[in-house]
């Protein structure tokens, strides 16, 4: 649906030019939910405005639902971005219009009854039905973000652009946008693109994910491969934020007594890698090799059903060792961080 080969943006030239986006090429197929993370000032914005060409790419080329829009004039433009809806971080409602007249500002040319019956409908969708002649400084945060939604979905768009679109908002009423996202989503097959500085978003919502650092996408796949096993410093980074396995490190540098181990006790952090690893993994290495298992940091969800994480424990016991060996067998990591 979305493909950009070698495209990058600079703005200004010469020694003061800013290489806001370096040599991205990244394909996205129809219907997927796509993740764009990066630290403020990666190009992420930039890249996704690049998609509609609301930036125009300083190389490369970007394709949309079949159409180059980097060959085409700014006149046919116009049309093209009717297939690509946009919202943003602060919602960029008109705040002298009514909640119907902001989401009926794309049909313009439309037939009153016609987007009176496409208004009603999309406010619907979005769990507002009883809005309509409300103004924006009447809604809250997630209200107003729920009618940009609707707006950006008006011209009956095949992609939705998501710039920080949930960065504005408290941790529940982003997991609501999130779900309303994910239900259109599944609901029209609408292609999604989520940019955001936050993994716990990717996580929640997106199948792939690319991460940006310095203009360039340094790493890309599918989220459960990302979680489990990064490669760039930049996305470990990104993973600690949503996860407190890393503390332990925090702990050992204390000399946190937890941390003290007996002789021949691990301290152990594993993590699993592969979706085929199995929850029951915990009890059956205690009972198959007597080992105690001390658990200091768990950190367990599912991603596309399988079990994401790990825990951090101390193993004791004469045959933690083989313990170990079996841990990794089954398709899960183990670190030994500290012997005692
Ligand atoms: N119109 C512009 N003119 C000059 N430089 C720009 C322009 N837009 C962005 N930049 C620069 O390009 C770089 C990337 O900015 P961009 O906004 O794309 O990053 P970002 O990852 O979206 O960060 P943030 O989340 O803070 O917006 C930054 O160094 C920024 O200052």
């Amino acid at each position: 649906m979305i493909k950009l080969v070698h495209v990058s943006k600079t703005f200004g030239d010469g020694e003061t030019g800013v290489h806001a986006v370096r040599d991205v090429s990244l394909e996205i197929a129809p219907g997927e939910i796509f993740g764009i993370i990066g630290y403020s000032g990666a190009g992420k914005s930039t890249l996704v405005r690049c998609i509609n060409l609301l930036e125009r790419p300083t190389d490369g080329t970007v394709t949309v639902d079949g159409q180059e829009l980097t060959r085409m004039p700014e006149r046919d433009l116009r049309a093209v971005r009717k297939k690509i809806g946009m919202i943003f971080q602060h919602f960029n409602l008109m705040p002298s219009r009514t909640v119907a007249q902001n989401v009926a500002f794309p049909l313009k040319g439309v037939d009153k009854a016609e987007t009176d019956r496409k208004v009603k409908e999309l406010l619907e969708l979005v769990g507002l039905p009883d809005k309509a002649d409300a103004y924006p400084s009447q809604l809250s945060g997630g209200q107003k973000q729920r009618v940009a939604i609707a707006r950006a979905l008006a011209s009956g768009p095949k992609v939705l652009l998501c710039d920080e679109a949930t960065s504005a908002l408290d941790p529940q009423t982003t997991r609501s946008i999130l779900r309303l996202i994910q239900d259109i989503n599944q609901k029209t097959g609408i292609t999604v693109v989520i940019i955001t500085h936050e993994m716990a978003v990717v996580k929640d919502i997106c199948r792939r994910v690319a991460v940006m650092d310095g203009g360039r996408v340094v790493e890309e796949g599918d989220v459960f491969s990302i979680f489990s096993s990064p490669r760039e410093a930049v996305t470990r980074s990104f993973i600690s934020t949503t996860s407190n396995l890393s503390k332990v490190e925090e702990l050992m540098e204390a000399g946190s007594p937890i941390v003290d181990l007996s002789p021949g006790q691990l301290l152990v952090r594993m993590t699993y890698i592969q979706k085929s690893a199995s929850e029951a993994i915990i009890s059956d290495l205690s009972r198959r090799f007597g080992v105690d298992i001390n658990i200091i940091y768990s950190n367990l969800e599912v991603i596309e059903d399988a079990p994401l994480g790990g825990l951090v424990a101390v193993l004791g016991g004469d045959r933690a060792q083989e313990a170990l060996e079996y841990w990794t067998s089954k398709n899960v990591r183990a670190e030994v961080l500290k012997r005692g």
